[in-house]
């Protein structure tokens, strides 16, 4: 299992090496100090920074209900005068919803003209939202938000005046709000939360399929009234209109995971890439007859990624304002933005090249049967992949090329590195759960104004997808510091909304780590030590250093009682010194431990486990007492269930010359304890832990043939840390051991071993 290395020192004082351990998994916990929450609050459908204000303020984002609240108020003049009626910062949202005026009727119950009505508005809606996303995408992105603001003010406006107009001359008040795209109802607000996290099964299933959306109608396994809405959805639409609506039971929305469909929020396809919305979640006010598209089918646009996390697929739309997170996440990238003034020719060229390369890498759809052409979305998943892979293709023809101009990836963004003009896109997703973005009209959500999402940094890695760069949130859990994309999150359905608010007013949106998405019970504790990033499991050796011990006489250290371990659960202590430590602990029983771990959840993520640890200060209950193996041992006074992080090895971390020198030190110095017993840990082929005078219980750990534990090593903020797991069941009152694997001597001294197992190898090296 390990490979035994040997050190020496220059005056010939042995130092033995020990300990090799090989990581059992990769992957990584991201843990950081900072307690940012990803929340989102601020008004109308801003979603503004954390920063703001109290950061411990829960999120919010007043949805429309609470805007339509005031111009219920407001909105009865026959002018439109935004500036005298509402307040500047409502004025937008307001206008821009055209069912704002229908609110100012909301209490008479006749459901025909509330569907008339609803008609109407949805009419304006969808003018307004089509012809908002025509002219945005002729513009360039520049001013894109500039833009964008003022064509709302005056489509507001003129709006409005419609809008006034078709209600005062109807004169016919709406018994119901006819609404269909605020935030607030991507939670169902008023009815319930949708704190539940979606199953990553839910969301895969709304990844892009290459086949046609389906249409049952008589769809089993969803509820009476899911299935009635739909039904009565589809007797009202014709054939055509009907392949856009989803009647799937099983389908789910790209957005927020949900599945539940009515008639006013129906779950739509786009006829291109097959992604599944939520009219509310897209803000689509309306469906057109025929076939409906998203956004980037609709223009067309090719190789798209969202700009805050650089992921393909899903559903997308414009990122305004997104030239300084764009940049911030090529420089993650390792790619030279500015070096496409040197050969923008031959890198568009390239970059062409690479397009062709990709799309023949897959089966393309026949163009003649598109009205437009193939997004990211719509490629086979081989191509798809290699797309989610982005960021290591990068690194690794970076590496390779050292040039950007040689970069054999083509997508929006590095497109939009060469050309200013390439539109640039962001997921619905990111776009919601990212602090900082704003969107500027919350009824389309044609747009997220990313210029305040938090910049990627190149320091900070997602802990889900392992990747530097792109924006990320934290775990919502206090304390807990983990960052990842809420991307990636949201693949595996640990992303959260929740209405919140007295008045459900307002909706957070949150997302836990894989830790507590699983762990739930773990949020009320709190972590003493500052946690920091667990990036990654080293794949290398490590070894611990030690002279052995000298004196090896056995009397003076308490014997077992019961015989000596022989790798089974004897116990060691007397029953009395037992109940002491539990006692001492204040633990009710002694076989309390943490709940069980599948031998697949070991496997699965052994780094969480040493969060978990810190989280619930796994070191409380072990115990330093005299040791039938020798000396001092580590013990403990609960159960351990296999899998769980018993200790770490904590110390002085020296560099092997330091430690070569201390170890003579040691020797020749007088106390008995250095000389007779080591307490090196190396962690590589550089650094030592020294635990000699300043070190945790961990030193304390005796060599076994038949250990109970496992040393690993991993990475905490780019700082390695040496941690025990155990490698079965350890009972209370037993003896925490682990296999030193000391380097096999031949010749020179040998140091018998006291373990005691009954496979004892009889010495330790
Ligand atoms: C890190 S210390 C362990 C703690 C030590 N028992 C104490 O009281 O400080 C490592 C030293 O313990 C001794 N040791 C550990 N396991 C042993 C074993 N199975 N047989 C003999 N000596 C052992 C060796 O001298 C070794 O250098």
């Amino acid at each position: 299992m390990a490979e035994p290395t040997h050190v020496h020192t220059k005056d010939g004082v042995r130092c033995r090496s020990f300990g090799c351990m090989k990581a059992l998994s990769s992957g990584e916990v991201n843990i950081c100090s900072r307690k940012v929450r990803p929340v989102v609050c601020g008004k109308y459908g801003e979603i503004c920074n954390e920063l703001i204000g109290d950061v411990s303020r829960p999120a919010k984002i007043v949805p429309l209900s609470r805007i339509l609240k005031t111009s219920r108020r407001d909105t009865l003049p026959n002018t439109c005068d935004s500036k005298q009626t509402f307040p500047d910062e409502l004025k937008k949202t307001i206008f821009c919803g055209s069912d704002a005026g229908y609110n100012g009727f909301s209490n008479l119950k006749e459901e025909k003209s509330a569907i008339h009505h609803s008609s109407i508005c949805n009419e304006m809606n969808v003018d307004l939202s089509l012809e908002e996303d025509e002219k945005m995408f002729t513009n360039g992105f520049d001013e894109e938000n500039s833009m964008l603001e003022k064509k709302l003010d005056h489509k507001s406006k003129k709006n409005c005046s419609k809008l006034n107009r078709k209600v005062f001359t109807k004169s016919k008040p709406k018994s119901k709000e006819i609404r269909k795209r605020s935030l607030c109802e991507l939670t169902d607000n008023g009815k319930k939360s949708t704190s539940e996290s979606f199953s990553l099964v839910k969301i895969s299933k709304c990844m892009p399929k290459m086949e046609a959306g389906k249409v049952s109608k008589n769809a089993v396994g969803s509820k009476q009234n899911i299935r009635a809405s739909s039904e009565v959805n589809s007797e009202k639409l014709n054939p055509e209109h009907r392949s856009l609506y989803v009647m799937d039971s099983d389908a789910f929305c790209c957005v927020c995971g949900g599945s539940n469909k009515d008639e006013i929020n129906c779950l739509i396809e786009c006829s291109r890439c097959f992604i599944k919305v939520h009219q509310a979640c897209y803000g689509v006010s309306k469906v057109p007859k025929g076939h409906w598209y998203c956004r980037p089918c609709r223009t067309n646009s090719r190789d798209i990624v969202c700009v805050l996390c650089g992921y393909g697929g899903g559903a997308m739309t414009c990122a305004l304002r997104s030239r300084t997170i764009v940049k911030g996440l090529l420089k993650a990238w390792n790619i030279e933005t500015d070096s496409r003034h040197k050969n923008a020719v031959s890198s568009a060229q390239i970059m062409e090249d690479d397009l062709n390369m990709l799309h023949s890498s897959g089966p393309m759809l026949e163009s003649s049967m598109l009205p437009v052409s193939r997004p990211v979305n719509t490629e086979p998943l081989s191509t798809a992949a290699w797309k989610m892979d982005f960021p290591n293709q990068l690194d690794v023809l970076q590496k390779s090329s050292g040039n950007a101009n040689n970069v054999k990836v083509h997508n929006s963004i590095t497109a939009g590195a060469f050309d200013s003009t390439v539109k640039q896109w962001v997921h619905m997703v990111c776009g919601l759960w990212t602090p900082g973005t704003r969107c500027p009209n919350v009824d389309t959500m044609s747009a997220f104004d990313v210029s305040g999402a938090s910049h990627p940094k190149a320091n900070v890695v997602c802990s889900i997808c392992n990747r530097p760069g792109g924006s990320c949130i934290q775990c919502r859990v206090v304390n807990c510091s983990v960052k990842f994309h809420p991307w990636c999150a949201h693949q595996k359905g640990l992303l959260q909304s929740e209405v919140e608010g007295a008045e459900n007013e307002s909706v957070g949106f949150y997302g836990r780590c894989v830790l507590h998405a699983t762990h739930p019970l773990c949020e009320s504790g709190s972590d003493p030590f500052d946690i920091e990033v667990v990036c990654s499991i080293e794949k290398e050796f490590t070894c611990a250093r030690t002279e052995g011990y000298k004196g090896r006489k056995r009397d003076g250290f308490w014997h077992n009682l019961h015989g000596q371990s022989r790798g089974k659960s004897a116990c060691l202590v007397p029953q009395e010194q037992l109940n002491a430590w539990i006692h001492i602990n204040g633990q009710k029983s002694s076989t309390n431990g943490l709940p069980k771990l599948t031998v697949s959840d070991v496997e699965y993520d052994c780094r969480k486990e040493y969060a978990r640890y810190k989280q619930m200060k796994g070191w409380k209950h072990l115990v330093v007492y005299k040791s039938g193996i020798h000396a001092l041992g580590l013990y403990t006074s609960r159960f351990i269930s296999r899998g769980e992080m018993v200790v770490e090895y904590v110390g002085e971390i020296v560099g092997l010359r330091v430690a070569d020198k201390r170890e003579i030190e040691y020797q020749s110095g007088r106390k008995l304890q250095y000389k007779s017993a080591c307490y090196f840990f190396r962690i590589d082929k550089e650094h030592i832990i020294d635990a000699t005078c300043k070190g945790g219980i961990a030193r304390f750990v005796n060599h076994s043939c038949l250990p109970n534990c496992v040393a690993k090593v991993i990475s905490v903020r780019n700082e390695k840390k040496v941690v025990f797991f155990a490698e079965r069941d350890i009972y209370p009152g037993e003896e925490i051991t682990y296999d030193y694997h000391f380097n096999h001597e031949d010749e020179g001294k040998k140091i018998p071993c006291f373990c005691n197992s009954k496979n004892c190898r009889r010495y330790l090296n």
